[in-house]
């Protein structure tokens, strides 16, 4: 595995494969790496002959600096769980490399980045699609790996992808979580030992919202998960909607679509946690 950190340096090696007609996947992502990671990593090792893991904190795509600054990185440690994975390069370049000025391109797939998290981090998803089509056009990869957590990622990545047009195939992978069902993140890190037992409410409502919701109406189950959530203790809840799966549009009956989602984001102290479950698939 080789540690790559100029946009030259990763073309050269990466068009010299190509023309061997080797497939490469791009896993997409800001360090800190844990086995949801690992997951897309192994997975994208599976499907190609050559795996390019971003290990980057991009910042434009936060809108809070404080979150930005307070963001994990552990490039050392990542460095050896992606060779254990089987990955081909890491590319970790400065800011500089990759923004040698400002990126005025906008990114607008409204609706789907105008609700959840389009809403309450203005700007986010312009940012990530930003990075996300530098990668595509710096990588060009056969393949590109995403997890399910970011649900709503996924559907602006897949829209921009048709809208572009990128030339690649966009692979969602699942949730995975702890042995207790808390979502995997970098984030966590930031939970001390008090907070990450109270975390545990997000994805314990989520179950519990599943099993509650093969007797209530919609309506009833998403009242179930927000009061849950603001009376547990130490969390806050920014939203929780539950939406058609490819629309991101709310929904007001089980029966409106056969694809739903419940997508929650949930403040632990300072830590922000988002989590989704699927009512119907
Ligand atoms: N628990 C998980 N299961 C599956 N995929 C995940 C999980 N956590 C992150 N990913 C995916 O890994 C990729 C990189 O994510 P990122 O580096 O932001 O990590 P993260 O754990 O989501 O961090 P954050 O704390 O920013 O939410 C994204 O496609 C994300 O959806
Ligand atoms: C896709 C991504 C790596 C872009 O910075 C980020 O938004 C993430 O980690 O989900
Ligand atoms: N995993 C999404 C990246 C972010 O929160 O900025």
């Amino acid at each position: 595995m080789k540690l790559i950190q100029t946009i030259q340096e990763l073309r050269t090696e990466l068009d010299a494969l190509r023309k061997e007609g080797k497939t490469i996947g791009l896993v997409p992502t800001m360090g800190a790496l844990h086995a949801g990671h690992a997951s897309l990593v192994k997975r994208a090792v599976a499907e190609n002959d050559v795996v390019v893991v971003s290990d980057f904190v991009n910042p434009t795509q936060f809108n809070d600096k404080n979150d930005l600054l307070k963001y994990p990185r552990t490039l050392d440690a990542d460095c050896k769980l992606l060779e254990e994975c089987g990955a081909s390069f890491v590319f970790a370049p400065s800011v500089e490399e990759i923004y040698p000025e400002p990126d005025t391109r906008q990114f607008s797939y409204a609706p789907l980045d105008t609700v959840m998290e389009g809403k309450f981090r203005p700007g986010h998803f312009n940012g990530v699609c930003q990075i996300v089509s530098k990668l595509f056009l710096i990588v060009e990869p056969t393949r590109a790996y995403f997890g399910e957590k970011d649900f709503q990622q996924l559907a602006i990545i897949r829209e921009m992808v048709r809208k572009y047009p990128f030339n690649l195939e966009i692979v969602g992978c699942p949730i995975v979580r702890e042995a207790d069902g808390l979502a995997l993140s970098s984030r966590n890190a930031r939970l001390s030992d008090e907070q990450r037992i109270q975390a545990l409410q997000i994805s314990k409502t989520l179950f519990a919202s599943v099993e509650y919701a093969q007797t209530h109406t919609l309506a009833e189950t998403k009242a179930f998960v927000e009061s849950a959530i603001s009376t547990a203790e130490g969390l806050r809840l920014e939203y929780f909607e539950i939406v058609d799966g490819n629309s991101l549009q709310t929904v007001c009956d089980w029966k409106d679509s056969s694809y739903i989602v419940g997508c929650i984001t949930v403040f632990c102290g300072e830590v922000r946690l988002i989590d989704n479950i699927k009512y119907k698939e």
